[in-house]
């Protein structure tokens, strides 16, 4: 389920120049197979895997220096209660205005993590840091977190039974904008998020994804999200579970959705969503509760056809890349 959200702090941590060599903890391998050859339209394809994903000023590929969204580093948790350790050291960094997807194995972390960065009680940060608009995120409240911008889509979104769609989506548009907004008022407000997500206002009166089916649950935590415009969107396999007309719908609302001053950071294990939402992403894979390796900045549509070109499972199987798939491409 999507927290509320209220106003968010316009604070931005100054952006670092790039440097020219990567930072110490990082590495690029320039992967030798076609589609280091291979320019896209827009002429700027570079493909490259990283060990340990870099920090923006590690990237070093960008000439302007974007606002900093989200900076992760060496994050570490383990589940509250026990010395499991989940996230074994990741680092991240998001600018605005950037989508950024992570694939990898089940169980490789990647639910953990972005439960981590909403503050879910089942875990506990042992180590590292993380800023969200220059701010620290660490010392937040999840309540706080989604009013500072932060929104997450879960992978099985929550029933709230008793609450009404209508009302719950009423009452966190007025937390968010700290103000009290009639039915009426809020129902054209609302009604053309309905329509950009294909959804019948008879979904309005019935109870918070009670009975809702997956495709529906998932097109209602987009409905959320775009009653909320966070500034940060955490969508947990927002893809799964949906009909192909309904993954061209949520693609589109999403697109819809974007604009230079939000982000998105999608898990996802298929590259359908990536290719239809057609935008420049940033791909990583995590692996053993580490980002391992990551595409940085391909327009989505060359990265998705790098991949399966180059890792032949993908060709057949739509599943997520590991390190490995990476590897046996380069090589
Ligand atoms: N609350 C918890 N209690 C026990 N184990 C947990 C808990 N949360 C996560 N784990 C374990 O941590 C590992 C990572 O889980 P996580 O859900 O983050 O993986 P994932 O990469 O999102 O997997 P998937 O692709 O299947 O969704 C798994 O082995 C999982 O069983």
């Amino acid at each position: 389920m999507a927290l509320p959200l209220s106003s968010p702090a316009p604070c931005f941590a100054p952006s670092p120049s790039p440097p020219k060599t990567p930072p110490r903890n990082s590495f690029l391998i320039t992967i030798p197979t076609p589609h280091r050859r291979r320019r896209c339209r827009h002429g700027a394809v570079r493909a490259a895997v990283a060990v340990d994903s870099p920090s923006a000023e590690g990237g070093g590929l960008r000439a302007e220096t974007p606002n900093v969204f989200l900076e992760v580093k060496d994050l570490r948790a383990v589940i509250k209660d026990s010395d499991k350790e989940i996230l074994k050291g990741v680092n991240l960094t998001i600018n605005e205005g950037e989508i950024h997807t992570i694939m990898g194995r089940n169980g490789s972390g990647k639910s953990t993590f972005a439960k981590v960065l909403v503050g879910h009680p089942d875990y506990e940060v042992t180590k590292g840091s993380v800023v969200f608009k220059g701010e620290n995120l660490l010392d937040m409240d999840p309540e706080e977190r989604s009013h500072a911008g932060l929104f997450m889509s879960f992978q099985s979104p929550v029933e709230i039974p008793g609450v009404s769609n209508m009302d719950f989506l009423r009452m966190a548009y007025s937390a968010k904008k700290k103000t009290e907004i009639s039915p009426i008022e809020f129902f054209h407000y609302l009604l053309p998020k309905l329509e950009a997500v294909k959804m019948d206002t008879r979904f309005l009166d019935r109870n918070v994804n009670e009975g809702f089916s997956g495709g529906e649950k998932k097109r209602n935590e987009i409905l959320q999200l775009a009653v909320l415009e966070a500034d940060l969107a955490i969508l947990d396999e927002i893809d799964s579970g949906l009909d192909v007309d309904a993954l061209q719908d949520v693609a589109k609302a999403l697109v819809g959705l974007m604009t230079p001053k939000n982000s998105i950071l999608m898990i996802t294990h298929y590259p359908n969503l990536l290719d239809l939402i057609s935008k420049r992403c940033f791909v990583h894979i995590m692996e053993d509760g580490l980002i391992v390796s990551y595409y940085q900045e391909l327009h989505i549509k060359n990265c998705c056809r790098n991949l399966r070109s180059s890792f032949p499972v993908l060709k057949y199987e739509l599943q997520s890349p590991t390190l490995e798939h990476f590897r046996q491409g380069s090589s």
